[in-house]
């Protein structure tokens, strides 16, 4: 039931009064839902056995933040209210089992951001050096999941993500977004004026290209392992008296100290980075899901036309195409295909027994909720 207008109290110590009230049992209505999860836990345990319970069910949580933006009323916005279930969600699962989630680090990345936005705050942290350790930690069992970058609005695919998965079995469970916001940052006691070297990643600069081209032409761009990595070291220079410069994100500026000396210098303002969550289960459907494929195509004359074709005649809308060399044979290719719907779907069944008959091979990467955040 809403509240209506006309209930809400006028004087500030009624508001208080009132807003101490349905804290208290917003707090107690969050501990009986926590002992629901606890509970949850309980019966999972039961049912599938203390060491193969699957605790994370990313397909469940995804149907309740979109139950929240559904139900919403305001005068808080959907994400927003969405946002603080995300967290009551995490809080819950840390009570079942605390989730150990892999990224590629060091701590302070936008992935390590991908990581918090995806299961809230409420995880282990295990920043890893490179996307294929992301990849490792998770098939060894170390990390529950893991998270990696696999594609930018303005830079495109990221290729090492998706040559991962080939000799991989970890499934693709989950996605998300996260706006990229680059600023160019410097130690406290280092004169702007002075810098010579700009450090990020290879990413992060390529999409302030225009942006370093006008306005540090002359400074010397470096490419390094992550933009946190670049402002590591811009810290590190700082303390050495030398003039260098970072682009990284504001975590990255806050964890190392750095001052802002532009802010938003990203050449695309809607600047964008899409990230995979990966692990070891299947995920059943969402009700709103996606499934990305991995395909090799027979070297033969008409063969992607045939591969396209069937998803056309099915009504099945694909969403993104990547080719990548196949690495087996000279001139030979592999496609990174993502559509919408789940493999268990009737109409995505009928396209993928397709696509094996006319492919030399299919790999479904995994099917999984469209992100809600
Ligand atoms: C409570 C459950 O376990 C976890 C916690 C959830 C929650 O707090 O709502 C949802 C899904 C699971 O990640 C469940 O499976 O229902």
């Amino acid at each position: 039931m809403s509240t209506k207008k006309d209930d809400i109290p006028t004087t500030l110590p009624l508001l208080r009064d009132r807003i101490d009230a349905l804290d208290s049992q917003i707090q107690r209505l969050i501990n009986e839902r926590a002992m629901c999860a606890e509970k949850v836990a309980e019966v999972k345990m039961a049912e599938q056995g203390v060491q193969s319970a699957v605790f994370y069910r990313p397909e469940r949580e995804a149907q309740v933040l979109r139950r929240v933006m559904e139900r919403n009323e305001g005068p808080l916005g959907n994400e927003e209210m969405a946002k603080i279930f995300r967290q009551i969600m995490s809080s819950c699962l840390a009570l079942e089992k605390p989730m150990r989630i892999a990224f590629l680090g060091p701590v302070g990345t936008f992935t390590q951001q991908a990581a918090l936005k995806h299961f809230g705050n409420s995880i282990v942290s295990a920043p890893m050096a490179a996307i294929d350790e992301v990849f490792r930690e998770v098939e060894s069992g170390a990390a529950n999941y893991g998270v990696v970058p696999v594609e930018n609005s303005t830079e495109g695919v990221v290729n090492h993500t998706l040559d991962s998965f080939r000799g991989s079995r970890l499934k693709i469970c989950g996605e998300v977004e996260v706006r990229i916001h680059h600023n160019l940052l410097v130690a406290p006691n280092v004169n702007p004026d002075d810098v010579t070297h700009i450090y990020s990643h290879q990413q992060s600069l390529a999409q302030c290209r225009a942006w370093l081209d006008r306005y540090w032409p002359h400074a010397e761009r470096v490419a390094v392992s992550s933009n946190a990595e670049g402002a590591r070291l811009a810290e590190e220079a700082g303390k050495n008296g030398k003039a260098v410069a970072a682009i990284a994100g504001d975590i990255a500026s806050e964890l190392y100290s750095l001052s802002v000396v532009s802010a938003n210098i990203e050449d695309h303002p809607d600047n964008t980075t899409r990230f995979l969550i990966i692990g070891n289960e299947k995920i059943p459907p969402s009700g709103k899901d996606k499934t990305s494929l991995l395909v090799s195509a027979k070297n033969e004359p008409g063969a992607l036309y045939r591969l396209l074709e069937s998803f056309e005649r099915h009504g099945v809308d694909m969403t993104r195409l990547e080719t990548r060399p196949s690495l087996i044979s000279k001139w030979g290719y592999v496609f990174y295909i993502d559509f919408v719907g789940h493999c268990e779907d009737a109409q995505c069944r009928s396209v993928i027994e397709e696509l094996r008959e006319r492919a030399s091979e299919v790999k479904v990467l995994g099917s999984y909720p469209v992100a809600v955040l």
